[in-house]
């Protein structure tokens, strides 16, 4: 097993909402494996949970800690600690070209100009890819722009990487040559997904909903328990209970 020694996220009392509307409520929790599930139904808070662990917003109350700093409000530190990968790639990318997409963070990171081009460079010579760098961004598939969001992301190597149901909507090859990498990667995982095969061999899940947390434990334990209580609420056709 990976060892997460100092780098687990503490939640403490964390609420957030919008309009006047709770979206997540008081949630408290530290996660201190390498490898953490998120489930929950639509609308239960998991893709608000993601952004606020990656700092990308802020509590309304209660504090986050990601490998003890806030990444809410230690930005510079933050990229060096999380990052986040996006279900919609064009939600990430913000440059034409490949290499400029693969670049931006690491100069954000303090590299140079030259040496964030030439670790760009390599990442994609390791993915075997390297005929990409010049290629505009828009020319590539969905699933290939998620390939550049991964690669843009891992070349920062955070200690922490979060991923918001970045497999929906890829063929099955382009799914496993994500999870392949994503195996391979040394650093820890907070996943949210739909898709409990997706959290095979991971080391801890937990469940929202409602912008609560309802449970959190061993996958074997709690995703059996999760995909019973889907079925029962599916079983029927109220859809009162979806978040409005
Ligand atoms: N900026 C916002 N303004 C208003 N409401 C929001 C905003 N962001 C999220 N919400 C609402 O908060 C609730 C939780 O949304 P969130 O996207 O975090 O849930 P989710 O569990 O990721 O859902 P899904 O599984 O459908 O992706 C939803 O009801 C959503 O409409």
């Amino acid at each position: 097993m990976r060892d997460t020694a100092g780098s687990e996220i503490t939640l403490s009392g964390v609420s957030y909402g919008q309009d006047g509307k709770p979206i997540l409520q008081d949630l408290s929790a530290i996660l201190s494996a390498a490898r953490i599930g998120v489930v929950g139904r639509n609308g239960s808070g998991k893709t608000t949970l993601s952004r606020i662990v990656a700092g990308l917003i802020l509590p309304d109350a209660g504090t986050v800690s990601v490998a003890g700093i806030d990444p809410g409000s230690d930005r510079k530190a933050a990229l060096s600690t999380v990052g986040i990968l996006f279900q919609n790639p064009d939600h990430q990318i913000i440059f034409p070209t490949v290499l400029e997409e693969l670049s931006f963070g690491l100069t954000q990171q303090g590299h140079s100009k030259a040496e964030a081009e030439n670790l760009s460079r390599s990442w994609l010579a390791d993915y075997d890819v390297s005929h990409w760098a010049e290629a505009h961004v828009s020319r590539l598939s969905q699933g290939q722009k998620q390939l550049v969001c991964l690669m843009s992301v891992l070349a920062m190597q955070p200690r922490w990487l979060v991923l918001d149901e970045p497999f929906s909507g890829l063929d099955l090859p382009t799914r496993a040559q994500l999870s392949r990498r994503l195996e391979q990667y040394s650093g820890n995982i907070l996943h949210v997904t739909h898709a409990p095969e997706d959290l095979a061999g991971y080391d801890h899940a937990i469940w929202l909903d409602q912008g609560r947390l309802v449970g959190q434990g061993a996958p074997g334990q709690l995703i059996p328990n999760y995909i019973d209580e889907m079925q029962r609420q599916g079983a029927g056709n109220d859809l009162t209970d979806l978040a409005d």
